[in-house]
Formats: C-alpha cells, sequence, structure tokens
C-alpha cells in the first residue's frame, strides 16, 4: 500500500533531481517568502502547531524519509512525539505514532480525519477516484463502500467462496509434496502470491488467472507495476502547479499510463467474457457488479458506470493479493525463527484432523494458539505499516494541537505494534501474549491496528483473514519445515522491504518434510 514519502526507484530519482534542479533554483526565493509569512501568521495568530524536526525550503521534511518510511517516522517521533509535523514538499503532514493518539483520529476525530488525498498515481489507477480505497470522502465513496461492505466482501459473501480457497490452498499443498520427497528448499514467497492470487482471481473472475492465458510471473509483474505507480513520489502531488511538467520529464506520467493500460486490457477482457457467456456456475465479483450497473435503483445521486466496476476490481487486485501473501510468509518466517512456536501450532492443528486429511475452514475456529500465532505476526508485521494515507476535512485539535484541513494525516501502526507503553517485551515474537487478552485486530483495540479502524478500515479483513488461516493452518498440518543447507534460526534474515506494502526483503525459503 502507499506511504507518504514513495519510493523511487534510483534512476527516478537522479532524473528528478536534474530535471527539478533549475525549477527549485528560480522557485527557492518565493517559497522561503510563503512559507515564512505563514509560519509567521500562525504563531501571530496564537495556533499551536504539532512539533516536528526543522524542514528545509521546498522539500519540507522529505529528505528525511528513507527506504523504510515507518522506521525513520517512529525514530523521528521518538525526538518530537506522537503527534508529529512534518512538511512534503508544499504539502503538511500529521503523523501518529501512539494508541492513544490513533484512538484520536481513528475514533474520535474519524469524521474529520476519512478523506484521502488526491495523488497522481491513485487518481489515475481508480479511474479518477471511483474506487472505494483512495476516493475522497462523499456521497460517491459513501456509496461504493457500501456495495463493497454489504455485498462483495461480506460474511455471507466471503462463506460462499469457501470451495475456492479449499482447492487452491490443496492444490498449494499437492505443489508442495515432490519437495518434500526430495527435501529441496521450495520458496514460500513466491508461492503465497501465486496462491493468494489465484484465489482473488477465481473469486473476482471465476477462473483462475492461468485459464486467461496469463501466466504468473507476467501477471506479477503487472500487479507489482501497479504497486510501484501507487506508491510512486509523483511531483506533482507535492509540488502543485510545476510538479507536472517534473512528472512528464521523467517518465512518471508515461509509466502510469502504461500501468493503467495493462490492468484495464484485462478488466476489458474477462467482463466482455463475462457479458458474451450464456451459463455460469456460481455468481462472482464481476457478474454481481454487472448486475449492479443494471439494476441502479439502489442509488440515489450516484451512477454505478463500468468505471466504477473497474476501479473496485482495482482495489481487490492492489489491496487483496499481496496483503494476504505477506502475512502468511511473515508467518512462516517467525515460526521458522521460533521452533517452540512452531511446533506448539502444529500440535494443535493436528490435534484436530485426522493424519492425511487436510483442514478445512470449519476447524479453523477451534484453533486458538493458530489465531494468537496470526495476531502476534500481524502486530510485528502489519502489512500496510502506515496504513493508507488520510487527509483532514475540517480543522480540530488533536492533544492540544490545532490541525487544519487538507493536511495528510499518516498512522505509523508498526511503531504502535511495538511500542512498550503497550506491550512487554514488544520485539519478541510470543505469540501467548494473546493468551488472556481480549485485544483483536478488527479495529476496536488501537495498539494493534493491522486493518485501520473506523470508515475507512478494510472492508477485506474477512476474506484477506480467511485466507491467511486456512493456508497457514494446512502449511502446518501437512508439513513440518526445515531451514536449508544447515542453516540456523540466528541466519534467517528478517529485513523488510518496502513497496506498496512491507514484505520480506529476501524470498522466504525452506524445506518442507511431510507429515502424512
Ligand atoms: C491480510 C490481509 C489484509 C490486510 C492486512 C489489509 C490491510 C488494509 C489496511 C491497513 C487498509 C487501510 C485502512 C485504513 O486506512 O484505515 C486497507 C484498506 C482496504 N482494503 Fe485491505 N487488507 C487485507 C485484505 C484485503 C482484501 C482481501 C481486500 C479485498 C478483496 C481488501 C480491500 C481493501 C480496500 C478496498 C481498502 C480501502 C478501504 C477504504 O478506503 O474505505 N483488503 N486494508
Amino acid at each position: 500500500m502507499f506511504c507518504l514519502k514513495t519510493l523511487l526507484e534510483e534512476t527516478e530519482v537522479k532524473a528528478l533531481l536534474i530535471t527539478m534542479w533549475p525549477i527549485l533554483l528560480i522557485l527557492f526565493p518565493t517559497l522561503v517568502f510563503l512559507m515564512r509569512n505563514k509560519f509567521t501568521k500562525l504563531v501571530k495568530e496564537n495556533k499551536r502547531i504539532p512539533p516536528g524536526p526543522p524542514k528545509l525550503p521546498i522539500i519540507g521534511n522529505l529528505h528525511q524519509i528513507g527506504a523504510l518510511p515507518h522506521h525513520s517516522l517512529w525514530q523521528l517521533s521518538t525526538r518530537h512525539g506522537p503527534v508529529m509535523r512534518l512538511q512534503l514538499g508544499g504539502v503538511p503532514a500529521i503523523v501518529v505514532s501512539s494508541a492513544v493518539a490513533a484512538t484520536e483520529v481513528l475514533k474520535i476525530h474519524d469524521l474529520e480525519c476519512c478523506s484521502r488525498p488526491p495523488l497522481a498515481g491513485t487518481g489515475k489507477l481508480s479511474y479518477n477516484y471511483l474506487d472505494v480505497g483512495f476516493s475522497p470522502y462523499g456521497e460517491h465513496r459513501r456509496e461504493m463502500r457500501k456495495i463493497c461492505v454489504l455485498k462483495l466482501f461480506s460474511l455471507k459473501s466471503v462463506q460462499s467462496f469457501r470451495f475456492v480457497r479449499e482447492e487452491e490452498v490443496r492444490s498449494l499443498v499437492d505443489s508442495l509434496r515432490p519437495s518434500s520427497l526430495t527435501e529441496t528448499p521450495v520458496n514460500l514467497s513466491e508461492k503465497m502470491f501465486t496462491l493468494t492470487a489465484s484465489i482473488t482471481f477465481r473469486i473476482a473472475f471465476g477462473k483462475n488467472f492461468k485459464e486467461t492465458g496469463l501466466d504468473n510471473d507476467k501477471f506479477e509483474e503487472i500487479i507489482h507495476r501497479a504497486q510501484s505507480v501507487l506508491r510512486s513520489f509523483a511531483s506533482s502531488d507535492f509540488f502543485p502547479y510545476v510538479g507536472w511538467i517534473v512528472d512528464r520529464l521523467t517518465g512518471l506520467h508515461a509509466k502510469f499510463e502504461r500501468s493503467f493500460r495493462e490492468l484495464d486490457d484485462i478488466f476489458e477482457r474477462l467482463i466482455d467474457e463475462h457479458l458474451n457467456r450464456t451459463s455460469q456456475d456460481q455468481e462472482d465479483i464481476v457478474d454481481l457488479m454487472l448486475r449492479t450497473e443494471r439494476d441502479q435503483s439502489e442509488f440515489s445521486e450516484v451512477q454505478f458506470t463500468r468505471d466504477c466496476t473497474k476501479a473496485i476490481l482495482m482495489n481487490i487486485f492492489l489491496a487483496g493479493v499481496d496483503t494476504g501473501a505477506i502475512t502468511i510468509t511473515w508467518a512462516m518466517a517467525e515460526l521458522a525463527k521460533s521452533p517452540r512456536v512452531m511446533r506448539k501450532a502444529q500440535n494443535e492443528v493436528r490435534s484436530y484432523v485426522e493424519k492425511g486429511e487436510l483442514v478445512n475452514e470449519s476447524d479453523i475456529h477451534q484453533l486458538h494458539y493458530l489465531r494468537m500465532v496470526i495476531k502476534e505476526t500481524l502486530r510485528l508485521h502489519p502489512a500496510a505499516p502506515l496504513l493508507l494515507p488520510r487527509e483532514t476535512m475540517s480543522q480540530f485539535k488533536l492533544f492540544g494541537y490545532d490541525v487544519y484541513p487538507k493536511t495528510i494525516l499518516q498512522v505509523n501502526v508498526w511503531a504502535i505494534g511495538r511500542d512498550p507503553d503497550n506491550w512487554d517485551k514488544p520485539e519478541e515474537f510470543f505469540p501467548e501474549r494473546f493468551m488472556d487478552s481480549s485485544i483483536d485486530y478488527k479495529g476496536q483495540h488501537f495498539e494493534l491496528l493491522p486493518f485501520g479502524a473506523g470508515p475507512r478500515g478494510c472492508p477485506g479483513i474477512h476474506m484477506g483473514m480467511a485466507m491467511v488461516e486456512l493456508t497457514l493452518a494446512n502449511l502446518l498440518c501437512c508439513f513440518d519445515w526445515k531451514l536449508p543447507d544447515g542453516m540456523k534460526e540466528a541466519d534467517l534474515d528478517m529485513d523488510e522491504a518496502y513497496g506498496l506494502t512491507t514484505y520480506k526483503k529476501s524470498p522466504l525459503k525452506l524445506v518442507p518434510i511431510s507429515y502424512q
């Protein structure tokens, strides 16, 4: 998912700096003058602005946000506090890094904080904000969200696709068997992406992506290019008026266009197939949305158009595939590092399932320890460590400070999940901490927010968790897992890489040993 300074590839940075620099030279004196005036005005008006690091003219604090933004923002917040002000080029931002401050913005002031900033990349891929995830607050977003929550991702809809998840997990297990016979390592990061992509494809389009002529690598490339668009730092986002020139010169604009075309072509082709087919087994998400397009009766002011359908499909692919795969991969990495926890979770799963059988979804509710393992994974490795950026809509007080409309708001849930004020020995992977605790990840407990909270919290939570729980349970039930080539637990690196989501930098490779 997106972060505030989004990461430029190295060549983009160089090109940006070369093209930006004459523009900066011209703008520099004007901006210094404007910013000084604005600051003096605020002081004169006796406004309390949140503390934050000193900023440079024009770029503000952009240079202080490193390759892992949640880490650099956490470092800065240890010096400036849980409510911290930053200046991102021409755009003000607030970063929240404690559970109490998160409660203020996601619960008490949720209505003031639930818009999204208009950004070039998200605007392009969302058919000009016709989706749920990136659309600003308003009637359109409300209607789109209603469709997602009540129809597409409701518990009933999630349950109706149970057979898809069970079939895909079964073929994952089958695909691991040859490696378990020869005891060769498998790339679990890659396997998990294929699995969650296949499940999502079938739920959305009624068929596996291989049946559509797309191969795994090609699809992964398209998804990752689109994610890089959503995380790209467009100059027009932070430097109004002139930034678009820079985006054209650096080729970013062309990259946005290409990614948009790639996704749009897939959506067009599969929607056409749906329109032309004569029979169907089970209604998939595209069928449901095409029906909604035809029957507009439930909308008063909003039109549900073909572009709305495609924009929501974009959300499903870019928010739904990687997040699940990443969570399962981090869980397996933590378990491989902690054989005691792995053994305990395996014993639990195997005690409920006959040897040789697979775990099915009706078994999951009994697996209390497995669910604690997942909570602990989400605490340490939230897939979106800064959630999605929000934009404030009106002025309000936060911890006594004044926050103004059109300020970008980021909640550092990664830092909150490791805050020693909330968690004992926060860096330790210790699922038992949830044993006698009511803390859950559904957005009611602000010390654990992997899905966000409030009106912009993740509507795909049931769909995501159903994939994660079933897959993990079966990986633990059907196989024992060894580190490759005599590697020790301590050698397993847990370095992160930041994309739209935070994934394990080096792919996780483990050796499956058949239990059955
Ligand atoms: C383990 C899996 C998942 C995780 C960890 C996750 C996490 C998140 C997070 C952190 C947000 C931002 C919330 C905020 O800003 O407060 C979000 C938003 C969203 N997620 Fe998920 N997600 C997951 C699975 C899914 C799935 C499977 C789908 C759909 C198929 C989905 C669809 C969405 C959408 C549409 C939004 C935007 C909501 C809005 O702005 O109103 N997510 N998700």
